[in-house]
């Protein structure tokens, strides 16, 4: 579990905070997705939560983040817990793959931050095989990271970050500088690792994908939660996330303009109009 309790952050130099008293609770197991127009407050929020605000960015941060361990139901206070040890509970990725990408092997990458924990050998090993194969990378251990494909690059990081352990996973705009392939080849990833149990928090500049797959969608304008809700219920408000500038899918649009009740995917929209019939 995470909790945002009344979180402001403002970065240095900035006059307006980029978050505004965010309160927010993120179930062990949930998915959750981040919507909100460029500039309003998402990668500071995915910042915040695993510590790297305040901690490494430092600027004016008021409230507080709680992160609970499942496996322990022990609590950590951002604020008061180093970045190293939240990363174990809390493991982010970023939207650019080759900022999180520096070592020689696809092997050597996803081993790396289990050799700075002080992992044993055999278990780093063991880590590092299954961390690739969840991602579906297993057999490319020799590779040269710069060598994969955007996708691949993209699921070795997630590989490296998962390789951790963490209960909870934030992915900031991971499919963003991807191809329709693969972006397809990292979604299945996430959906794979929620499935198993991992607690899921994602940004989406497209938010097809969340509308269709999260368990609660939370909106963020100017810094501030404006909605929040089931995929269904946020859609119920489909005009003001066009009028903020959310970008929302095509058969969301389409069943609105029709008056038909909202139709989350394409899938949804022959069922949709069924109904009305
Ligand atoms: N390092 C920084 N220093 C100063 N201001 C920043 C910094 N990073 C972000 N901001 C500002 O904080 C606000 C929120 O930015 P943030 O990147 O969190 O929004 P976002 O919703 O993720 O946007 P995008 O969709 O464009 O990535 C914006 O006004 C932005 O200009």
């Amino acid at each position: 579990m995470i909790e945002l309790r009344d979180v402001t952050f403002r970065y240095p130099r900035s006059k307006n905070p980029a978050l505004m008293d965010v309160s927010l609770k993120i179930g062990d197991g949930e998915f959750v997705g981040i919507l909100g127009p460029s500039g309003s407050g998402k990668s500071t929020l995915a910042l915040t939560l695993n510590g790297i605000i305040p901690n490494s960015i430092r600027g004016a941060f008021s409230g507080e983040v709680i992160v609970r361990d499942p496996k322990t139901g022990k609590t950590f206070k951002t604020t008061e817990t180093p970045v190293s040890k939240l990363s174990t509970l809390v493991g982010l990725v970023l939207q650019n793959p080759e900022s999180q990408l520096f070592n020689m092997t696809v092997e050597d990458e996803v081993a790396f931050a289990l050799e700075n924990l002080g992992l044993p050998r055999e278990e780093i090993a063991e880590r590092v095989e299954w961390a690739l194969k969840v991602v579906g990378l297993g057999g490319l251990e020799n590779e040269f990271p710069p060598n994969l494909s955007g996708g691949e690059k993209q699921r070795l990081a997630i590989a490296s970050v998962i390789a951790m352990k963490p209960s909870h996973l934030i992915l900031d705009e991971p499919t963003s500088q991807l191809d329709p392939k693969g972006k397809r080849e990292v979604l299945r990833v996430v959906e794979e690792l929620n499935r198993a149990g991992t607690t899921v928090v994602m940004v989406e500049h497209d938010s097809r994908f969340l509308f269709r797959k999260a368990d609660r969608l939370v909106v963020l304008n100017g810094g501030r939660v404006i909605l929040q809700g089931t995929p269904r219920e946020v859609a119920e408000r489909v005009e003001e996330l066009v009028e903020i500038g959310v970008k929302v899918p095509h058969s969301l649009l389409l069943s609105r303009a029709l008056g038909l009740p909202p139709a989350l995917s394409p899938q949804e929209f022959p069922s949709r109009v069924a109904r009305r019939d």
